[in-house]
């Protein structure tokens, strides 16, 4: 109910906001396009938030983490244990996350979502839909019914952390194992073949990148996921904490709220947020290009342009941290840029420039 009530809920961009962003990008103190990249990303702020100058005044990093069954093949170069043990240190401050969430100003909000083992760590939020997935080469990761409550999961929480503030959320992920499941995910919604759309995740060598492929391939061809039904396949070659980001990010979309997605697992959850709703896109910032080969196509297939590249592929949400100061400045340009009429400066006779 409360997945096709977000779907129903989510709009188009403001096209009259953009135009209105648009006409003041292109009266502002510079040579006309000279802030390249900012200047689309001001106007697609605009399109999102219905505000011709939107602001940026909170921004929380939403981290979910989960387990995965398919490590059982041996597809990470990580023990599994590592999933739970992290997490505190996402929000004392000495994780990745934790470091970079900090730098940034932004609140990281912490959810087992589907970890093995039972978290009590204070302060992680615990909306546990089952301890892990099953193993993906063997059977379905979950039942449609588990994925739909972990999909619910994600709208709930984006939904607390705007009601609580937030005007610009960030996807981060947890789970040893998985870019497996986010490498089938792709391979089955955007029709990339294995060999292409398998990496080396965290620290996998040759041997384990031959075997992950067949993994793939072999969990691709006992469940046989339906491509037209996003739901079906992010049930059987999934993963949780990969369902409740695709739930973020339809919860932001819903909200009108921009949601910049991190690395290669966010991506696989894009997709199936996009497959389950195309407009959710508009509504999408990909902060930057993963290390993880396959980002690359993920991207492409969602038509995003990253906007950092620095070989990245720690995950949590770090990359999409590091973005969030370049959305703010996007907003920032609309709201404190003089025009050339405020500044009373001379105009460039814009129209031969053009
Ligand atoms: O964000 C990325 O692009 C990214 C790329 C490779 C690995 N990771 C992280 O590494 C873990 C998964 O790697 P693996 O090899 O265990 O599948 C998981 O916790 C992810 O957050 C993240
Ligand atoms: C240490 C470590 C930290 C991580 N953060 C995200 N994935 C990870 C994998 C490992 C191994």
């Amino acid at each position: 109910m409360l997945l096709s009530q977000t779907i129903a809920a989510i709009g188009e961009l403001n096209r009259e906001a953009m135009a209105q962003a648009q006409a003041r990008v292109d009266s502002l103190l510079k040579p006309p396009g000279s802030l390249g990249r900012l200047e689309e990303l001001a106007v697609q702020l605009a399109g999102i938030t219905g505000r011709p100058a939107p602001e940026i005044r909170a921004k929380s990093v939403i981290v979910m983490a989960g387990d995965h069954g398919v490590v059982a093949e041996g597809v990470s170069g990580a023990p599994q244990e590592i999933t739970y043990q992290i997490l505190p240190r996402f929000l004392d401050g000495t994780g990745g996350i934790g470091v970079l969430g900090r730098h940034v100003g932004a609140k990281v909000v912490v959810v087992d979502i589907g970890v093995a083992r039972e978290v009590t760590w204070p302060g992680v939020l615990v909306r546990k839909v089952r301890p892990g997935t099953g193993n993906i080469a063997r059977g379905p990761a979950m039942t449609r019914e588990e994925a739909v409550r972990a999909v619910e999961t994600g709208i709930e929480i984006a939904q607390e952390e705007i009601a609580q503030g937030a005007d610009l959320l960030a996807t981060g992920d947890m789970g040893i194992g998985n870019t497996t499941p986010s490498s089938a995910i792709l391979c089955a919604l955007a029709g990339i073949p294995v060999a292409e759309a398998v990496g080396r995740g965290t620290m996998v060598n040759d041997a384990v990148l031959a075997r992950k492929r067949a993994v793939v391939a072999e969990a691709l061809r006992v469940n046989r996921p339906d491509p037209a039904d996003p739901l079906d396949v992010l049930a059987k070659v999934g993963g949780l904490e990969i369902a409740g980001l695709a739930g973020v990010i339809l919860g932001a979309a819903a909200r009108r709220v921009p949601v910049l997605l991190d690395g290669f697992i966010t991506g696989a959850a894009a997709l199936v947020a996009a497959g389950l709703c195309p407009r959710a896109k508009d509504f999408m910032i990909a902060s930057h290009l993963s290390e993880e080969r396959a980002h690359r196509h993920m991207l492409a297939a969602l038509g995003l342009k990253p906007l950092l590249d620095m070989n990245l592929r720690l995950g949590e949400g770090t990359g999409a941290a590091l973005a969030m100061p370049v959305v703010e400045a996007a907003a920032k340009i609309l709201r404190e840029m003089a025009t050339f009429g405020e500044a009373g400066v001379s105009d460039m006779e814009r129209d031969k420039l053009l």
